[in-house]
């Protein structure tokens, strides 16, 4: 039976974050030392937001998931003002201020993001959970620049560089979606392809332009984007080939793994993997 958390575990360090319903700090449990995000919620703000149901869910769903590229989370424990989540702690931060740093990255460096989201999915989808939110504020990188879905669920509404929009972007619904149709796990690979398209970008694909939102709802049902030249063939067939109107013409999580822009930036196993260290030039 997994130990009973209380506060006094940890010693407390530095807000890392904050989002809808509480924030994230980093902490370390005493006896081990060990080294965890601590994210803290607001009972009564999730009462008031009927989202305790749903935290709860999304508590049982991440205790049973376990793969390099999905944030875990060790435990949680609550008192009478907060639910205490205890997650593994992500060094590097945020993929988006990477992205908004570099403004774009190189198709090298995004492939293997990519790649690296398709296995997650491809890892969600065997265990039938869908849509595990996957815009760039909910995703991490670790010291090794693993990148790890970081989300409950909850969007967060933090002054950062973050997108423009204040309340949860709209960029990554997918037409299913904007037309309240019933949907599949293959809303994901929408997102993997709207993902794509920004990590070699920096823009979304139907960013919400200054004439405001439903022009966005309309530009997604009708999936009308263009693709800047600076990108590559192969990139600009596998971001077609998700941002598919039709659910059943996106290509499936496995033939992602398979698709040569992603194979062809794959580094050749038996070569030592050296801690890649990435510069904005
Ligand atoms: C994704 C949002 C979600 N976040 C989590 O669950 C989160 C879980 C989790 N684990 N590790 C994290 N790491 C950080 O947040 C972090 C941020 C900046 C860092 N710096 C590295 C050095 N650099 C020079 C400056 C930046 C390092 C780590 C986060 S966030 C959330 C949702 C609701 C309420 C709070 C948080």
């Amino acid at each position: 039976t997994p130990p009973l958390w209380t506060l006094n575990n940890f010693d407390l360090g530095s807000g890392l974050g904050k989002g809808q319903f509480g924030r994230v700090y980093l902490a370390r449990e005493k006896t081990s030392g060990f080294i965890v995000a601590l994210k803290v919620l607001n009972i009564s703000e999730l009462i008031k937001n009927n989202a305790e149901k749903q935290l709860l869910r999304e508590v049982e769903i991440q205790n049973n998931l376990r793969h390099p590229n999905i944030l875990r989370l060790y435990g949680h424990f609550y008192d009478k003002k907060y639910v205490f989540l205890i997650l593994e702690y992500a060094a590097k931060g945020e993929l988006f201020r990477h992205l908004r740093k570099c403004t774009r990255f190189t198709e090298k460096r995004a492939s293997k993001y990519i790649a690296q989201m398709a296995g997650a999915l491809g890892y969600i989808h065997k265990k039938h959970v869908i849509h595990r939110d996957i815009k760039p504020e909910n995703l991490l990188l670790d010291l090794d620049d693993q990148l790890k879905i970081a989300d409950f669920g909850w969007s967060v509404h933090a002054p950062s560089q973050r997108r423009k929009t204040l309340c949860g972007t709209k960029d990554y619904l997918p037409p299913e979606m904007v037309e309240n149709q019933p949907h599949d796990e293959k809303i994901d690979l929408w997102s993997l392809g709207v993902l794509c398209y920004e990590l070699l970008t920096g823009n979304a694909p139907f960013e919400e332009s200054a004439n405001g939102r439903d022009t966005t709802y309309k530009r997604i049902a009708k999936a009308d984007f263009t693709i800047p030249d600076h990108v590559s063939v192969d990139a600009r067939d596998l971001i077609s080939s998700l941002l598919q109107r039709d659910p059943n013409k996106r290509l499936p999580i496995k033939n992602v793994l398979n698709h040569p822009w992603i194979l062809k930036h794959q580094k050749n196993s038996n070569v030592l993997r050296v801690t890649n260290r990435y510069y904005c030039l």
